[in-house]
């Protein structure tokens, strides 16, 4: 007697319940969600250093973009590329922690590895905005220093 294999396609509400079957919990609606997301920057913010450095040059660069008379596309693009850096300070926050949930305090090479990449995805983006900054900042700048001397 063969038997029938089924090769049917799952329906939509049972992929839809299977999705975050492994999560213990789900935010029940968009303002849960922001909650949480804000939970994540306020916990990045308090243990890491480097975010509240990045957070405090940004804004000054936005505050002297403003000040210098950016057009306001430069403005734009400084706003960016701050945004970027301090999204990865929140995902490299993100991925050390799934990493010392997975290792706990022991060494492991491939945590190295995910650790050392994450801080490097963050200096990427940092050294990105320093050169956008200094392309877009420093012209003004230097005008208004002669200016004033
Ligand atoms: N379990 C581990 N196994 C192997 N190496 C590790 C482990 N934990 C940390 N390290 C190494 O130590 C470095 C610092 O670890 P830490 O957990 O302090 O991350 P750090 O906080 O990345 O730094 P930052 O927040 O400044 O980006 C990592 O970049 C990695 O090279």
């Amino acid at each position: 007697m063969s038997q029938e294999i089924s090769t049917s396609q799952p329906n939509r509400p049972e992929i839809a319940s299977r999705k975050r079957e492994f999560s213990w919990r789900v935010a029940a609606n968009l303002l849960i969600s922001f909650k949480y997301a804000w939970n994540g920057i306020s916990y990045t913010f308090v243990t890491q250093r480097n975010f509240r450095i990045h957070l405090l040059i940004g804004a000054l660069a936005i505050s002297l973009g403003i000040l210098l008379h950016l057009q306001p596309i430069e403005l734009a693009v400084i706003s960016i590329t701050i945004g970027l850096v301090l999204a990865l300070e929140v995902l490299n926050t993100a991925i050390e922690s799934v990493v010392d949930l997975t290792v706990k305090q022991t060494y492991h090479e491939l945590a190295k590895i995910a650790k050392d990449c994450a801080a490097g995805a963050v200096l990427v983006t940092a050294l990105a905005a320093v050169f956008v900054a200094g392309i877009l900042l420093l012209p003004p700048l230097l005008v208004l220093l002669r200016a004033a001397l």
